[in-house]
């Protein structure tokens, strides 16, 4: 099968300019692909990674070295180095991303926070907003909220906001960082449904999560990030 995403000899390392210029060598050497319909969980001790990981797939991190490949559009795109508009499109059609806390904007209500990608896709109004209001229902996201912003919201219920928008369209590839940290057992088997759900469609995963049964519950395989000590040199 081909990979939805290979990636080959990452690295990555932080120079700390204001800190006697201190280099942090986080990621190091990195291979790995993900498969369409699988889950890969990143796997580690705090401080391993994983986000950066994240972060460096999503493309707000530029590697120090390595090749990120990406099945996009039809073709390979490679990410590193790629222009701005590429990475637009990507993030618009073919890679999505549940961070762990929901970027709030002011004034936008919850129920247009969740249909946005759908709208951003050219979904018909009616249809996201049928969409949304089923997710949300799922998530046990009361309806009384919908309607409202969600910067008061309790942060299980920012956070559910934030799967059921991260659910709304079908991705190629999905990123998870800590889907279910400030869930109750019911609405984590509801993510883990959503997970199964967008698997059985062909989506590839890749979830940090250090909630071993929900870790557990989604997991095909693991990338061990734990192996070695990071290596700092200043
Ligand atoms: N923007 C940054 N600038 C400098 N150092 C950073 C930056 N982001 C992360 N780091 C460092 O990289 C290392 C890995 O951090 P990261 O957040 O990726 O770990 P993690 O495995 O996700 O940890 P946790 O499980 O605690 O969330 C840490 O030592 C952190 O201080």
């Amino acid at each position: 099968m081909t990979p939805v995403m290979n990636v080959k000899g990452l690295s990555k390392a932080f120079t700390l300019h204001q800190q006697h210029g201190t280099v942090l060598n986080v990621l190091r050497e990195l291979s790995f692909a993900v498969q369409p319909g699988t889950c890969l969980v990143l796997h580690g001790r705090s401080g391993a990674g994983k986000s950066t990981l994240m972060r460096t797939l999503y493309g707000n991190y530029l590697p120090s070295t390595g090749s990120i490949r990406l099945h996009h559009a039809g073709e390979v795109l490679e990410m590193v180095g790629a222009e701005p508009r590429q990475i637009l499109a990507v993030r618009r059609m073919t890679m999505g991303y549940v961070s762990q806390f929901l970027r709030v904007i002011p004034r936008v209500s919850c129920l247009n926070v969740v249909m946005e990608p759908a709208l951003t896709r050219g979904m018909d109004r009616a249809e996201a907003q049928e969409r949304a209001a089923a997710l949300l229902t799922r998530l046990n996201l009361p309806e009384s909220l919908w309607s409202l912003a969600p910067g008061t919201f309790s942060g299980g219920e920012q956070q559910r906001v934030n799967i059921a928008r991260g659910f709304m369209v079908p991705w190629p590839l999905l990123l998870l960082d800590e889907p279910t940290a400030s869930l109750d057992d019911a609405n984590r088997a509801v993510v883990l449904e959503l997970i199964e759900e967008a698997k059985s469609g062909g989506s590839a995963l890749i979830a940090i999560s250090h909630d071993a049964k929900a870790r557990e519950g989604m997991a095909d395989c693991y990338l061990d990030m734990s192996l070695e000590e990071p290596v700092n040199a200043s």
